[in-house]
């Protein structure tokens, strides 16, 4: 197997390997990047700086527009909830773009390199499938808790105050360990690529997010999101189809197939120093047949596991979620959240299928150190595309960072805002005071995040261990968050007793495994498999379990009466037809999200690698077949996420494309006369009830005669 060069078992990749002087044998890089920048500084400054500033300008530029030509007020609810009537296609994009975080885009393509095909498998299906199932708990929001603004609001008035002061706990801890593991993927990458310093980049990366969050709230993050996503979308097709069609080292699932089984060939030598300990080479432990190309990986299928268990928890108890329900119109909220789940199951998938195994066909040099901090995608997309590749991964990093980091800032400022501050501080809080501290918190805690990275970094954690220590911190609150809204009998001592004995058990069955097994507790052992294996099931085991014994021997028998009480702080105009607000509605909309929620969580989690188990180690018509999902889900998945919120909101658009070219006073007497009748209209309850009246019998009138003029003859 030498290679023509006369150094590495593979033509393809001896670059990677040179004849020491010494002793004249072949050695291999210890590692890919070898601590040498492919970029300069100045793009990576370029990078975080413009694109920062760029979306600063242009988010509050669209917000500044729908405030304009859309009549949009901007009122505290404005800023936290973005007026609860967010269409499906946003509300998935937004989904999508939250979703998308520094890891799914690094971890997942670690998982591959580490696994070979599972690995991308188990990360996808392991974290697509609590979207999917929010999506019930979405539509539960609306029914039982409308006028909630966050999930701890629901707690307290559900469960009272100790609950709530538990349960704030366990959601700021997700937003901080979400925020850390987006700035220690973001920086990593940033300082490997461009050499930025990585306390700089972790300080400067957040600046332009805290811009436009703080001008526009939640609607500016989601109109960034849906701009993010489709940055991210497009560069994630580019990806998928140089490794499946385009590339020239590549270029086919044959080549890589091929590849993959060489570079797992039991003959290849992985002694030092034609390989060093920590990359990949030869057969691989625990798979069949010790190859990349089986879906039969104990590592793959203990790591999806675990995913499942840490998703939950930064799903279900991340109040980002929530507020993203919140503030999605009734009809919409289940499907965006279903339409949402089922698009960024590709972002990992294809993504991690296509870089990820990519670095081993490649046979790149990447270390253990490296791949722990998320740098195998950038690996490969330089091996493939020298500079542009790093520009464009660089791109995707800091659009699913910083989107993913604004729905953060909120998800934080509407906690401390509406349960620290209306509900202890001062609960007769008007609009403005409202908005002045949702907006101080937006800028407060965008400066923590940059700390918090900063002593992360310094601590060594990586990436990779804070993504499976994750679910062992807050797993256990997971099952009592559910049953808040799902089960008439879930008392409050139970979710208190499940959630508080649930972590700290978790934690103590983690450390005690590690311990027992390696002898040391670090940073190094406590982020095997094993160890972080047991202590997320017990986590999230335990807390659903003495919640559900509590609730069962002494039941609560909720109604949700209190839930329902909660207050909005303005009363805010609204468009949507009674219709949306209709119990039998909703409870229609609940079976559907059940029903397809489900449906696809067993075919994902559960159909799916059954199904592929008898394969065995993949033939190359299977992994071919395995490829063509990957790049067909990818492609579809990009398009819809694309085209859909520009349908939806084609009405908007045209509006504002009108506004921007009509005459400007004429605009302002238009807003003037809009302001009063706004003002009239919530002055006299009655005047907006014929004024919907009205609006229905026009909307029906002008229903009827489009019917009526589409079936004339031509
Ligand atoms: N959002 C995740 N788990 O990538």
């Amino acid at each position: 197997m030498a290679s023509a060069s006369g150094c590495g078992p593979f033509e393809f990749s001896s670059k990677y390997y040179h004849v020491s002087q010494n002793g004249g044998v072949c050695v291999r890089q210890t590692s890919f990047f070898e601590g040498k920048p492919v970029l300069n500084q100045g793009v990576g400054y370029s990078v975080i700086l413009g694109f920062g500033a760029f979306f600063a300008l242009f988010t509050s530029f669209l917000v500044w527009l729908e405030k304009r030509y859309v009549g949009s007020r901007h009122t505290s609810e404005w800023f936290n909830t973005a007026g609860r009537s967010v269409k499906t296609g946003l509300i998935a994009s937004v989904i999508v773009s939250q979703w998308t975080w520094a890891a799914t885009i690094l971890q997942s393509s670690n998982v591959a390199w580490e696994y070979g095909v599972s690995g991308p498998f188990w990360y996808a299906s392991g974290a697509t499938i609590q979207v999917l199932l929010f999506g019930i708990m979405a539509i539960e929001i609306k029914r039982k808790a409308p006028h909630a603004h966050t999930v701890c609001e629901i707690v307290k008035a559900r469960w009272g105050t100790s609950a709530h002061v538990v349960f704030l706990f366990f959601c700021f801890l997700t937003n901080i360990i979400v925020t850390a593991m987006l700035l220690l993927g973001g920086s990593a990458v940033v300082n490997a690529l461009t050499g930025v310093n990585l306390y700089a980049a972790s300080f400067l990366i957040p600046l332009g997010v805290i811009v436009y969050t703080l001008a526009g709230g939640l609607k500016a993050t989601f109109l960034a999101s849906y701009i993010h996503s489709v940055i991210v979308h497009i560069v994630l097709v580019i990806f998928v189809y140089l490794v499946y069609t385009a590339s020239s080292e590549l270029g086919s699932p044959s080549v890589v197939y091929n590849r993959l089984l060489e570079v797992a060939s039991k003959s290849r030598t992985c002694q030092d120093p034609i390989s060093h300990k920590g990359q990949s080479c030869g057969p691989v432990g625990g798979n069949h047949q010790g190859s990349y190309l089986t879906m039969l990986s104990s590592g793959g299928l203990v790591f999806g596991i675990i995913n499942i268990v840490g998703n939950f928890g930064t799903v279900f108890v991340d109040n980002g979620y929530w507020v993203s329900a919140i503030a999605a119109r009734p009809s919409s909220t289940h499907k965006g959240y279903l339409l949402g789940g089922l698009v960024w199951f590709a972002v990992p998938f294809s993504l991690a299928t296509s870089l990820g195994l990519g670095a081993l066909a490649l046979d790149l040099p990447i270390n253990e150190s490296e791949a722990g901090r998320g740098l195998v995608p950038p690996a490969t997309a330089v091996a493939l595309m020298g500079q542009g590749g790093s520009i464009l991964l660089l791109t995707m990093l800091f659009m699913a960072v910083t989107s993913a980091g604004s729905s953060e800032l909120i998800a934080v400022s509407s906690l401390c805002t509406y349960d620290i501050y209306r509900t202890y501080i001062n609960p007769h809080a008007s609009g403005k005071q409202i908005l002045k501290v949702s907006r101080g918190v937006v800028l407060g805690f965008g400066c923590l995040m940059g700390l918090l990275a900063v002593i992360l970094n310094m601590a060594g954690v990586s990436l990779g261990w804070m993504y499976l220590a994750m679910g062992v911190l807050i797993g256990s609150a997971v099952l009592p968050i559910a049953f808040m809204l799902l089960w008439r009998k879930a008392n409050a001592t139970g979710a208190i007793l499940g959630t508080v004995t649930g972590c700290v058990l978790g934690i103590i069955t983690w450390l005690s495994v590690t311990k027992i097994q390696y002898g040391r507790v670090n940073l190094d052992t406590t982020g095997r498999n094993a160890p972080m294996l047991v202590g997320n099931l017990v986590s999230i085991l335990t807390g659903g379990v003495v919640h559900a014994i509590c609730s069962m021997l002494w039941p609560q028998n909720y109604d949700w009466s209190t839930t329902k009480q909660i207050t909005v702080v303005e009363k805010e105009k609204t468009d949507l037809p009674a219709e949306e607000f209709k119990e039998e509605k909703l409870i229609r909309a609940k079976a559907w999200v059940v029903k397809w929620g489900i449906g696809f969580t067993v075919l994902i989690v559960i159909l799916w690698p059954i199904l592929s188990l008898p394969a065995g180690e993949f033939s190359k018509g299977y992994f071919y077949f395995w490829a063509v999902i990957a790049i067909a889900w990818g492609s579809v998945g990009s398009a819809v996420i694309i085209v859909l919120p520009i349908m939806e909101s084609w009405e908007t658009i045209k509006s504002v494309i009108m506004g921007m070219f009509t005459n400007d006073r004429l605009m302002e007497k238009v807003e003037e006369l809009n302001l009063k009748l706004q003002t009239i209209i919530q002055a006299i309850p009655e005047a907006e009830r014929l004024y919907l009246l009205e609006k229905g019998k026009a909307k029906k009138l002008e229903e009827t005669s489009e019917q009526h003029s589409s079936s004339l003859p031509a």
